[in-house]
């Protein structure tokens, strides 16, 4: 068995064995919650510059396949599990889970106290890491170097990494009720896939597309998806998302995008200690009063009071958070009153995790039938 590490920026070290390709990879060591949907999380591209620590003690029993990807690949840096399954069993695998780490070149570390690295990470917060084997496993002082130069998620720009480089089309599923201008700053297919199922005919556009690039298509609606990075670092997204409220076109946005939305707004966004990535997380929606259980992947939060109707404070009308957090009052969702733009923190498309607030892709195509009501009348 081969030996591996995995060292922490604060010079605490986990021993194990290599998992998935021999090497070195450096990240940001986060902690997942999900009991099920590895294979969703290691293909979500907000995964991108992170470690993932899967705090479900089996990992890789039911294989993977190809039609359970989130994106063409595995985004995570690194990846940390207590025991790899050592067979695979499900009618639906086409590889095991090590093969395809290997396959995409993820150096991984299993038989690790996944317990006590996230207690470590709650209590210390999610930091810098590096998991190493093979020819990569060094001393610890030099891992330890190797760490401490690595890029800090704090300020990171990772949405030119993800993001498609030349629009792609998707044609609606069903009737076609009308067209959306996606901006791509690392979706899942899920979310492609509950959007055209909603008769949205979708442009999926470079993370760099401009105002006058995006208008000449002429959407019904604009999203902005999930991604990886620090939300103040997409200055550009942010000022393109500040021209699409201006000229009155109905946005949703989820995870990145409700970051996004809420800079554009003029609130703050700020990192928490240890995030919240997991798939039993509780919402309180705040309208309703209805609980929801959701899917989440979120490092960074919009910093907005919860309790009460504020106005923008780039003068785009008043604003209500609409979602927050039962576990720790973080915001999970924005609304605008005065414009149509709404967003939220956690994930309607789930994969994995409860179908929940599949409902918030309805609530979208609702938007934009009044605005297109509005325009014919
Ligand atoms: N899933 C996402 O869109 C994550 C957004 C952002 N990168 C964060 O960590 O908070």
């Amino acid at each position: 068995m081969t030996e591996a590490a995995l060292v922490l920026e604060d010079g605490t070290v986990f021993r194990g064995t290599a998992y998935g390709k021999r090497g070195r990879a450096l990240g940001e060591a986060v902690f997942s919650t999900g009991m099920t949907g590895y294979q969703e999380t290691l293909t979500d591209p907000s995964y991108a510059g992170q470690i993932i620590v899967q705090t479900a003690p089996h990992i890789g029993v039911t294989g993977v396949n190809a039609e359970d990807d989130e994106s063409k690949r595995i985004w995570a840096e690194g990846y940390v599990v207590r025991a790899a399954s050592r067979f695979t069993s499900n009618w639906r695998s086409e590889e095991t889970l090590e093969a395809r780490l290997e396959r995409e070149g993820i150096v991984g570390i299993s038989r690790v106290d996944t317990r006590a690295v996230t207690l470590h990470l709650r209590d210390k917060g999610s930091m810098r890491a590096g998991v190493f084997s093979g020819d990569e496993l060094t001393a610890d002082a030099d891992m330890l170097a190797q760490v401490l130069n690595s890029p800090e998620m704090a300020g990171r720009s990772l949405s030119e990494a993800v993001s498609v480089t030349e629009p792609e089309h998707y044609d609606a599923i069903g009737e076609r009720i009308g067209s959306v201008a996606v901006l791509d700053l690392g979706i899942k297919s899920s979310t492609i896939q509950y959007l055209r199922e909603r008769g949205f005919e979708l442009t999926v556009l470079p993370q760099d597309t401009s105002f006058e690039q995006l208008s000449a298509l002429a959407p019904d609606g604009v999203f902005y998806s999930n991604g990886p990075g620090d939300p103040a670092a997409s200055t550009g997204q942010i000022e393109l998302l500040q021209q699409i409220l201006r000229a009155d076109i109905p946005y949703f946005g989820i995870c990145f995008g409700n970051q996004l939305l809420g800079r554009a707004l003029g609130f703050d966004t700020y990192k928490l200690t240890f995030g919240h990535r997991g798939i039993n997380q509780p919402v309180l929606d705040t309208a309703t009063g209805r609980v929801e259980i959701t899917s989440q992947n979120h490092g960074f939060a919009v910093d907005a009071p919860i309790d009460e109707v504020v106005d923008s404070p780039a003068g785009f009308g008043r604003v209500k958070v609409s979602h927050y957090s039962l576990n720790d009052q973080v915001v999970e969702g924005l609304e605008a009153i005065d414009i149509p733009a709404f967003s939220v923190q956690f994930h309607p498309e789930s994969a994995a995790g409860p179908h929940d607030s599949m409902h918030l892709f309805d609530r979208f195509r609702e938007s934009i039938n009044i605005r297109k009501g509005t325009t014919n009348a």
